[in-house]
This record gives structure tokens, C-alpha cells and sequence, in this order.
């Protein structure tokens, strides 16, 4: 099977042009090529397919096998890699993913994609502002957040040195969420500026969620925190979110990256 390794500010997935490969048993294989041990080492993987309604379909998959409706850093690697393989031919293009049609604007350097701006759809409010929750014996508050997958927004301090991989995992399955959950921990540095770290759904702590970043400006607005425009810093690096709160739409702008292609 040929692949490419992409990533976008750190949330890395392996990538098969399915325009020209099969993958029987996508579950098994995210889970085999996502190790970083016994495999090639990634947040999970994406299939690149053609579709009957769009210019391509994205397929995703997480790092436990699990598929993901929706993925923000992964929807802009498929642009990218369609413009840059030729699938196709213009820089304003329409992917089909299992959560419906996203638009992807892209910006070229060198005859190659940079940044894509994606238009990520509505966002569904999916519990109350600011809803409290016990995890582990303790109160925290969250914004439930849906962008075609579920987020749970949590606003607090300290975020550089919380213990992610402790509690991640009991928000994840907290009886709360039955189809799981994303968590967004989250710090305010001032109206038009975010810090977040993410604890993913099947995937765990990555360095960065396109998704939950994009979850993590609505709840921001939504709290009356921040302006509709917020710069989010992950631990890879910064997305610009904006709530066109008149067409009810968010958009996202990010880069895409490639790392390396091979075969397994
Ligand atoms: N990293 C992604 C989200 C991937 C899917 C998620 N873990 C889920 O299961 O919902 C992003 O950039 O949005």
C-alpha cells in the first residue's frame, strides 16, 4: 500500500490516495499503520476517495480504529494533497465527508498548497453553557459543542501542566457523552486569543484538533468570552477560527503539510 505521512500544525494522519489504492479492512489498518512502535506512527488515518457529489470524499479513521464524522487538520491535508497529486485542478473545491459537503479555499506558494481555509459548517450547541460535570470526583463546567463530531469545552487554568492523560480519558467516556467524547481544556489569554490542549476521541492527547478548535471559539462566544474571531494555539501551532454568526457558519484557516510517502 502506498501512503503519505501529512500533517496539519502537528495532528498527523497516514493518507491513502484511494483513487488508486484499496484498503479492505480501514479499522484494522488505522490501528496497524497508526503505532508509532510497530507501524508508521500517526494520529490515524484518512482515505482520499472520489465521490459522486463532491470533488473528493475524506474517510477517517482514529488512532483505536474508530471513525470520525468530521476531521478540521485532516480535511485540509486532503486539499492539499488533491491539488498537489493532480486529482484536482483549482484551488476552490467541495469534499464529501460523513458529516456533509465541506468548501475548501486554498492558497498556493510555490505552485503548492499552503493554507486552506475551510468552511466547517454550523455548529450544534449540545448542552447547557457552561453544564457542570463531576470526572473523577471533581466539578468542572463544560459547553458542549458539536462540528459534525462532539466536543465538551472546558474553560480553565493551568493548562500547560494539567495532567491530560489522567483525565482525558474519564471525560472521554463520562456517562455524559454515550458516543464519547472530544475534550477542549481551555485558557483565555484575551478577547481574540486562546490556549487549548485536546484530549481526542480514539486518538488521545494530539498537538492539535481542527474540530475542537473550531468547538472551542463557539463556546468561547457562546460564554461571552472572546470576540467571533479567535487565534487558537495548540501545542502545534495556531488555527484562526471565525463564527459568521449572520450565514451561522465557522469558518477555519490553517496549513497543511507533507512529511514524507512510502510503502508498507
Ligand atoms: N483531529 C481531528 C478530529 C478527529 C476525529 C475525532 N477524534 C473524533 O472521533 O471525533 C480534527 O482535526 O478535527
Amino acid at each position: 500500500m502506498k501512503f503519505t505521512k501529512m500533517q496539519g500544525i502537528g495532528n498527523d494522519y497516514v493518507y491513502v490516495n484511494c483513487f488508486e489504492e484499496t484498503v479492505e479492512d480501514p479499522c484494522g489498518t488505522a490501528k496497524m499503520v497508526s503505532d508509532r512502535h510497530f507501524g508508521i506512527g500517526s494520529d490515524g488515518l484518512i482515505l482520499i476517495k472520489p465521490s459522486r457529489v463532491a470533488d473528493c470524499q475524506m474517510d477517517m479513521y482514529n488512532l483505536d480504529g474508530s471513525r470520525g464524522a468530521m476531521c478540521g487538520n485532516g480535511i485540509r491535508c486532503v486539499g492539499k494533497y488533491a491539488y498537489d497529486h493532480g486529482i484536482v485542478d483549482k484551488t476552490e473545491i467541495d469534499v464529501e465527508t460523513a458529516s456533509g459537503i465541506k468548501h475548501l479555499s486554498m492558497k498556493l506558494k510555490d505552485g503548492k498548497v499552503e493554507l486552506v481555509t475551510v468552511d466547517m459548517g454550523r455548529p450544534v450547541q449540545t448542552s447547557e453553557i457552561g453544564e457542570p460535570i463531576t470526572v473523577d470526583g471533581k466539578e468542572y463546567c463544560f459547553t458542549g459543542v458539536s462540528m459534525g463530531n462532539p466536543h465538551a469545552v472546558v474553560f480553565m487554568d493551568g493548562i500547560k501542566d494539567m495532567e491530560i492523560e489522567k483525565i482525558g480519558p474519564s471525560f472521554e467516556v463520562h456517562e455524559k457523552f454515550p458516543d464519547r467524547t472530544n475534550t477542549e481544556f481551555v485558557e483565555i489569554v484575551d478577547r481574540g486569543h486562546v490556549n487549548m490542549r485536546v484530549w481526542e476521541r480514539g486518538s488521545g492527547e494530539t498537538l492539535a484538533c481542527g474540530t475542537g478548535a473550531c468547538a472551542t471559539a463557539v463556546a468561547c462566544i457562546l460564554n461571552g468570552l472572546t470576540d467571533d474571531e479567535v487565534r487558537v494555539t495548540l501545542l502545534g501551532g495556531d488555527l484562526l477560527i471565525r463564527w459568521d454568526r449572520e450565514k451561522d457558519t465557522v469558518f477555519m484557516t490553517g496549513p497543511a503539510a507533507e512529511v514524507f510517502h512510502g510503502e508498507i
